[in-house]
């Protein structure tokens, strides 16, 4: 595998943002990054809240282990088969008040205020990927509240995954292994140390790995697999992964998932008799919990 180093991705601007180049970006790449977007000063807080939670001992975390897809995943899981180097753990949609209850939270004695903060941040990040999921529509000339109306985000089913990868120096190239993400669109922060890359074509062998570099303050957005199919493959969800550096290295990620009784459809701005569908409509929660069950990331 090769890797190449010159490389940057586009740049959003979410103070004056222009869908059309909202569109470019997703057409080219998939992946952008977003600045201004008011929560500089909230992403050192929320990576020491990160911190907190995975300084705790092991047997804690384990309390809260993973299910229904909520909780602490341990390093080196009986199922993560690649060999993945991370600890990470995932808070489920909190507005969904019959599976709010399902979020394993740790104990107000064992982190004190741990939840608020980590609460606080999830709707943060969800407003302003709300705020983008609306100009990502006008970029596709549909209505500004297309996704809403559809039932892709009035009832946010979006998850927030904290990550933590120890630095250790595995037999693994990729501590992150190569995957693109399901839904609708991602928002990731990094705390700086490098790893991240994207492979922006798939199908070539062998594959070419681009480092993405950290720009102070902006959020990595990245299409998922479910827009790749709402656009009928005009935006990518790109494939990417973490490579090993050695270094301790933290990130957070909000997945934005459309509400399961969402049907997932070609759009009418991304099909035409020269370009049909290419994809059968789908019940978008039939294909995240295919999806969910089946990874090895
Ligand atoms: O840690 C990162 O930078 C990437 C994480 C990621 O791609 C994911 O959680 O889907
Ligand atoms: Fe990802």
């Amino acid at each position: 595998m090769t890797s190449q180093s010159t490389f940057s991705l586009p740049t959003i601007d979410l103070s004056s943002p222009n869908p059309v180049s909202i569109r470019q970006a997703c057409i080219d790449y998939g992946f952008f990054y977003l600045v201004n977007h008011g929560l500089e000063n909230d992403f050192p807080k929320a990576f020491d809240q990160s911190k907190r939670f995975f300084s705790l001992p092991l047997q804690h975390k384990l309390n809260l282990s993973y299910k229904e897809f909520r909780g602490y995943i341990p390093l080196h899981p009986t199922f993560a088969l690649l060999g993945d180097s991370k600890e990470s753990f995932y808070i489920g949609p909190l507005a969904d008040s019959t599976n709010a209850s399902l979020n394993q939270w740790p104990s107000q004695e064992l982190l004190a205020d741990w939840r608020p903060s980590i609460e606080s941040i999830y709707w943060k990040i969800f407003g302003v990927g709300k705020k983008l999921l609306s100009l990502i529509a006008l970029s596709l000339n549909m209505d500004e509240g297309f996704f809403e109306k559809i039932g892709a985000i009035n009832k946010p089913t979006a998850f927030l995954r904290l990550l933590h990868y120890p630095g250790e120096m595995g037999p693994h190239e990729e501590i992150c292994s190569a995957h693109s993400d399901f839904g609708t669109l991602t928002l990731l922060v990094t705390d700086g140390v490098s790893g991240l890359q994207i492979c922006r074509d798939k199908l070539e062998e062998p594959r070419v790995w681009e480092d993405v570099s950290h720009i102070q303050g902006a959020f990595i957005v990245n299409i998922g697999d479910l827009m790749e199919r709402w656009t009928n493959c005009l935006y990518r969800s790109t494939m990417h992964r973490v490579k090993r550096t050695g270094k301790e290295r933290y990130s957070m990620a909000l997945f934005l998932d459309p509400h399961p009784d969402c049907v997932v459809e070609c759009l009418e701005s991304c099909c035409s008799e020269t370009s049909p569908p290419r994809f059968t409509p789908i019940r978008s929660g039939d294909y995240m919990n295919e999806r969910l069950t089946n990874t090895t990331v």
